[in-house]
């Protein structure tokens, strides 16, 4: 099964699944979670992330769907997972310099790789998945046939990544957001910097050979073959948190073009009372690699785009150009003559990038991107780590109801 065919890019299959999955999110998620069952049978684990990704589900109809079947506490790991996408997200908007670090890091390892051989092959054998390590290559092939990878198969594959096959962790990063379909700038960059010791200063995560047999059923027993300790590595230092922007609204007096992009494919919310004259969706965007991406990562959100279009851009007179980049968001808003845009926010990343570009240019109209409640109730309290956050849990559960 290839990717697009494992998890077919339409809100219907999205909630589908939810359904299926919500009767195991309570206990069952808790005790099962761990368990890497192999390709095809992650039925421990809901596979809802590339669909949350692109918020082609929210976060907030999965979590009531929970909640409509199970206790708070009967599902508080589930909850918890979906709120650690939730924390990931806040921890990096209130430091968006943290993804420029990465950007540029990532690019003079890629270039160090062109000058030294011996890293450039190790570099090449790990993402074909031709090392000496079974569970590894096995990992990366899922990774590159399915864009998918079960949780702790990720944790694996980057403690072996950095620590035994002596890789630099931000080549890793991008090799996963390169295949993964639910790839995100803020829980794949700073999910690798946890397992590399930077996230959380000095503490590192090893894999063990013992963790893998348990939690793969002995599929694989890499014995003697990892590395026994796993020293934290350096990163430069985190800039203070700031604030986010403050609340904007659209004035309804402009002219008003709706932009639909792939971080946020429910745009209903922002949308919503909007007297819109023009729509437009922007292109998957590629600018999270300096490499090429996998081709089902385009087709899934081009796809997700499509299908979400069929909701909150009928198929009437005017509608929709897709567009690529911010020279033809720019082209488009003058052949509209708009004098505003609004969109969903989008988080930091190649989308916010390329509004960014746009905004910059001469003559542009108004760009008003719209964040949900639900993020600017909880990215906000993403100041310290995780188990301070999780306090917050309760609360936003409760805003929620
Ligand atoms: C090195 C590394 C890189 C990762 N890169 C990504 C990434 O690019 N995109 C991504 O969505 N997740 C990433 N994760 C987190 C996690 O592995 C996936 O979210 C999860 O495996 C998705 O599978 P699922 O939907 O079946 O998860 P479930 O266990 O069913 O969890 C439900 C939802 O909660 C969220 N979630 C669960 N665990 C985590 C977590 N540890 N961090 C953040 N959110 C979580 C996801 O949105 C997920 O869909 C990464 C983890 C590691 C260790």
């Amino acid at each position: 099964m290839d990717a697009v065919s494992t998890f077919p890019p339409d809100r219907t299959t999205a909630l589908e699944r939810l359904q299926a999955f919500v009767p195991r999110a309570g206990r069952d998620y808790a005790a099962g979670r761990n368990f890497d069952h192999g390709p095809g049978r992650h039925e421990s684990v809901s596979g809802l992330s590339p669909y949350l990704r692109c918020r082609l589900i929210t976060e907030e109809e999965v979590l009531r769907a929970v909640l409509g079947q199970h206790s708070a506490s009967a599902a508080e790991k589930f909850i918890q997972e979906v709120y650690w996408r939730t924390y990931w997200k806040g921890w990096l908007e209130l430091r968006p310099g943290v993804w420029d670090q990465y950007q540029r890091a990532l690019r003079s390892r890629l270039d160090e790789m062109q000058t030294q051989s011996g890293l450039r092959d190790r570099w090449e054998a790990a993402c074909k998945g031709e090392t000496d390590i079974d569970c590894f290559n096995a990992w990366a092939q899922e990774l590159v046939t399915t864009g998918y990878l079960h949780n702790h198969a990720r944790m694996w594959f980057a403690s072996i990544w950095i620590f035994t096959l002596g890789l630099p962790w931000e080549p890793g990063a991008d090799f996963f957001l390169r295949h993964l379909l639910d790839g995100d700038p803020a829980s794949n960059t700073l999910g690798w910097r946890w397992v590399a010791g930077i996230q959380t200063p000095g503490k590192t995560y090893l894999a063990r050979t013992s963790n893998i047999s348990k939690f793969t059923e002995g599929r694989f027993h890499p014995k003697w073959q990892l590395a026994g300790e796993a020293p934290a590595r350096a990163g430069p230092p985190v800039p203070d948190p700031l604030p986010l922007p403050g609340p904007v609204r659209p004035d309804p007096a402009l002219r008003t073009g709706l932009l639909m992009h792939e971080d946020d494919l429910s745009p209903g919310y922002a949308f919503a009372g909007c007297d819109a004259v023009a729509r437009a969706v922007l292109a998957p965007q590629t600018g999270f690699t300096p490499l090429t991406p996998a081709p089902h990562i385009a087709g899934f959100r081009s796809a997700a785009s499509l299908d979400a279009q069929t909701r909150h851009m009928p198929a009437a007179d005017d509608c929709s150009d897709v567009l690529r980049d911010a020279e033809a968001l720019m082209i488009w808003a003058q052949k509209e003559g708009l004098s505003q845009i609004v969109t969903p926010f989008a988080p930091v990343g190649p989308v916010a990038d390329q509004l960014r570009r746009f905004a910059a240019h001469e003559g542009a109209p108004r760009v008003v991107t719209m964040m949900r409640a639900t993020d600017r109730a909880a990215w906000p309290l993403a100041t310290r780590g995780f188990f301070a956050f999780r306090k917050n849990i309760p609360d936003l559960l409760s805003a929620l109801t």
